[in-house]
């Protein structure tokens, strides 16, 4: 298989937060949502992707290159959206587009100028004029001007209202279409995730807890309810988090391991998400 992002064994150690010999391979063609709690290590893993910190050890190839050794290489193939803006302020959308003719030998003018009418932003304000959510959807409209096949973005959807948010997942889904394009994307909207991600990668307190196609991980996991007197007879190699309600207990499960009959909800990705941090908090 091919692999737009490689990260084998990636660590890099704060004085407080390890991320810890993380492995992540996102196939080309596909879409990766990367979730996990505050604090989880994303946006460190992000900018260890783009060589913004050093790492202690490990490996990173973007679309099959180095990324410290080749990164300059590849440049104008990897879109990036950061969580904080890359732009100086003091600019407005002329400008922006001047700067970014300098900086990528692919850029598209006509591109860039039809996603920030799609995107309504203004021409006139400078960026400092600029909402939280005006700002994000003009660095999107950077990082889908030049000739990227990769997608790399930090909380891409967050201070956007439902609707803008929508429309940027459309446009995520028009960017796959090209088969030989894919995305890596953070967020916290886990439900943004679910309606477009072909892999989900879950990380937490800096390790990764998998990393997994979206459709196995909804097949797999269910939400298994009963009383507090069924609960020990469950096959607790199987129950993956465990949380007690006024009616009972409610747990993950695995469901192809639990014996007997039971009631076994849907468990969407972020049931799966809560439900394993609340067992390690225990
Ligand atoms: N430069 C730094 N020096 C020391 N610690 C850092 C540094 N950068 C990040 N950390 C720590 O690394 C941990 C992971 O932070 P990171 O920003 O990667 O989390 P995150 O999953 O992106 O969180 P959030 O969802 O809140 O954005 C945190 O404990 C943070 O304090």
């Amino acid at each position: 298989m091919e692999y737009a992002l490689t990260l084998e064994n990636v660590t890099k150690e704060y004085k407080d937060f390890k991320l810890d010999h993380i492995n992540i391979y996102l196939p080309k063609g596909c879409i990766m949502g990367f979730i996990g709690e505050n604090g989880a290590g994303k946006s460190t893993t992000i900018k260890l992707i783009m060589d913004l910190v050093n790492r202690d050890e490990g490996k990173i190839t973007i679309l099959g290159k180095d990324n410290k050794k080749e990164l300059n290489s590849i440049k104008e193939n990897i879109g990036v959206v950061m969580d904080e803006l890359c732009f100086p302020e003091n600019l407005n959308i002329k400008e922006i587009n001047t700067v970014m003719k300098k900086v990528y030998k692919t850029w598209n003018e006509d591109k860039f100028y039809h996603f920030i009418q799609r995107f309504s932003l203004s021409k006139d304000k400078s960026i400092k004029e600029y909402s939280r959510g005006m700002k994000m959807k003009l660095s999107i409209a950077v990082a889908l001007s030049h000739d990227s096949k990769i997608l790399i973005l930090d909380e891409a959807t967050s201070g956007l209202d439902p609707i803008v948010r929508e429309e940027i997942l459309d446009i995520f889904l028009e960017f796959i279409q090209d088969e030989s394009n894919s995305i890596f994307v953070s967020s916290h909207i886990i439900s943004d995730l679910e309606k477009i991600c072909d892999y989900i990668t879950f990380i937490h307190k800096g390790k990764i807890v998998f990393s997994e196609s979206k459709d196995d991980l909804l097949d797999k996991y269910g939400i298994l309810k009963c009383t507090e007197e069924e609960f020990p007879n469950i096959n607790s190699s199987a129950v993956k988090g465990v949380r007690k309600n006024k009616f009972g207990m409610e747990a993950l499960v695995l469901k192809d391991e639990i014996e007997g009959n039971y009631v076994i909800d849907k468990a969407d990705i972020e049931d799966i998400m809560i439900f394993y941090i609340k067992e390690q908090m225990i």
